[in-house]
């Protein structure tokens, strides 16, 4: 959709405008990888006082959050009718389309259609350009492979492809969005595709039970790891941005914020589109199947509360890891583990049940690790599942290394941007690097259990011939 931008020397005024206060602070441009960010506009001190400066204030009801997007939708009629018709299902969902009408009331296709508010001008001062990578060219995402982000941005980018493709189906018949949409395809995936990218870059979390939301102006602040500045919400007055204590900055200082202590490297690119060089948060996730020819694997993942991932991490010196679906997927029915098809009493639809060595677990799938820790054969459900793990890295490593060649190869050509391609790389470092570990760490731990007189027992009972082997003890 064509937008009129408006540029970001316009904020000042949009700000008298509408109370926001800028104090000591202003936002300026810091160049092509940054963008827009806050800057002091005299020396500030924070030391041996108790007196922190504040360095912006918004008012509340700028904030954009659930509650506020319902108000808007009950002032707006044809926001009203957009809500209805596709919004209601997540609150993501539902400021997407706000921002989305706002960016079409702010559209030469407006035709007369909703209200102006407030975030209208503002979302005509919203970057286009934002480095996150559902946003990458194809060749961009081309440096991904064989990172934990190769398989999230193609899922992301097939989930916002469905929900553009709803959106229109949904909308389809509504005059006002057949008008200014859909007729002359004034609409186009990319619009969702940006909208997308604002809330996922610039949403936060406010306290006071306000939770996810956007704050206009206080996402111009950027982020660092030793942030100078922290926001707090009161109901009464809104948003404030404090300096921290402790603090010098000269005039000119960039001020920043935290986006968050916990994210790892490929979550600060999808969700930010940058890496964090001082963070030291070292982890990734990777998706896990089942075995193809596991005559259980369907009914595993269907049984498994939640999503079968696996995160390495580095925890201090050491590396990591987390996969209760692993445990689930390692068992078989000699095992002592069974899926029954529960009928229920009016005939109605059926329920999958999971049952360990005769216990009803249907609501524990999650919780395998323990159980099997309890069972005499613990070391040898472990070793499976290290044995697993490190196939698993081991398949990841070879799609890195296998894919090196062709990414430097790509990587130096104008089709992919420069802070795309040192982000890329950067990921896949850090990613390979952090695999090597893991499976180091692996085969440590597989040598430790190969001797456990559990296994050895078991692997001899497994080699015996099959008449000696109703005689020894029966582990299976
Ligand atoms: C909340 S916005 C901050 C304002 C933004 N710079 C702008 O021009 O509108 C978050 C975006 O700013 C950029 N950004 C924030 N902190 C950064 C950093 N430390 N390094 C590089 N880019 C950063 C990223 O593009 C990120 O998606």
């Amino acid at each position: 959709m064509y937008r009129e931008k408006i540029p970001v020397t316009a904020l000042p005024a949009w700000s008298k405008l509408n109370d926001v206060n800028f104090l000591d602070s202003k936002v300026a441009d810091l160049g092509a990888s940054k963008g827009f960010g806050l800057v002091t506009e005299r020396a500030l001190n924070s030391k041996d006082t108790f007196d922190i400066p504040t360095l912006l204030t918004i008012p509340g009801d700028l904030i954009l959050s659930a509650e506020t997007v319902e108000e808007h939708a009950k002032a707006d009629q044809d926001f009203r009718q957009l809500l209805d018709a596709a919004g209601g299902k997540s609150l993501r969902g539902d400021v997407l389309l706000f921002l989305l009408m706002q960016t079409t009331i702010g559209s030469p296709n407006r035709n007369h259609v909703g209200l102006s508010t407030a975030w209208t001008a503002y979302t005509n001062m919203l970057p286009d350009l934002i480095p996150v990578p559902t946003l990458w060219s194809e060749e961009e995402r081309f440096l991904l492979l064989g990172t934990s982000l190769e398989v999230a941005v193609t899922a992301k980018l097939a989930t916002l492809l469905r929900e553009f493709e709803a959106l229109r189906e949904q909308t389809a018949t509504i005059s006002w969005c057949k008008k200014s949409w859909w007729d002359d395809e004034a609409l186009e995936f990319r619009d969702w595709l940006l909208v997308d990218a604002w809330y996922r870059s610039r949403s936060l979390e406010l306290p006071n039970n306000v939770g996810e939301c956007m704050v206009p102006v206080l996402d111009m602040v950027n982020h660092s790891s030793q942030p100078n500045a922290y926001y707090e919400h009161t109901p009464s007055s809104g948003v404030s941005l404090l300096m921290r204590p402790d603090k010098m900055l000269e005039i000119g200082s960039e001020i920043t914020i935290s986006y968050g202590t916990s994210k790892s490297e490929a979550e600060m690119l999808f969700s930010y589109g940058f890496i964090d060089e001082q963070s030291t948060n070292k982890s990734l996730v990777l998706t896990v199947d089942p075995f193809p020819d596991d005559p259980l694997g369907k009914a595993k993942v269907a049984a498994f509360e939640g999503p079968p991932l696996l995160r390495i991490y580095a925890d201090q010196d050491k590396i990591k890891w987390e996969c209760p679906f692993l445990y689930l997927m390692l068992l078989n029915e000699e095992d002592g583990l069974e899926f029954r098809m529960l009928q229920q009493t009016d005939g109605s639809r059926s329920q999958l049940k999971v049952f360990w060595q005769g216990s009803d677990v249907s609501d524990a799938t999650n919780t395998f690790e323990t159980l099997t820790s309890e069972h005499p054969l613990s070391d040898v459900f472990s070793l499976r599942a290290i044995a697993l793990l490190q196939d698993r890295i081991r398949q990841q490593l070879e799609r890195l290394y296998q894919s090196e060649g062709e990414v430097e190869l790509l990587a130096d050509t104008p089709f992919v941007g420069p802070d795309r391609r040192s982000n890329a790389i950067l990921l896949r470092k850090s990613e390979r690097l952090t695999l090597e570990k893991a499976f180091a760490a692996a085969d440590a731990q597989k040598n430790e259990l190969v001797e456990s007189r559990v296994v050895l027992r078991y692997l001899g009972s497994m080699d015996e011939p099959a008449d000696e082997k109703t005689n020894s003890d029966d582990f299976a």
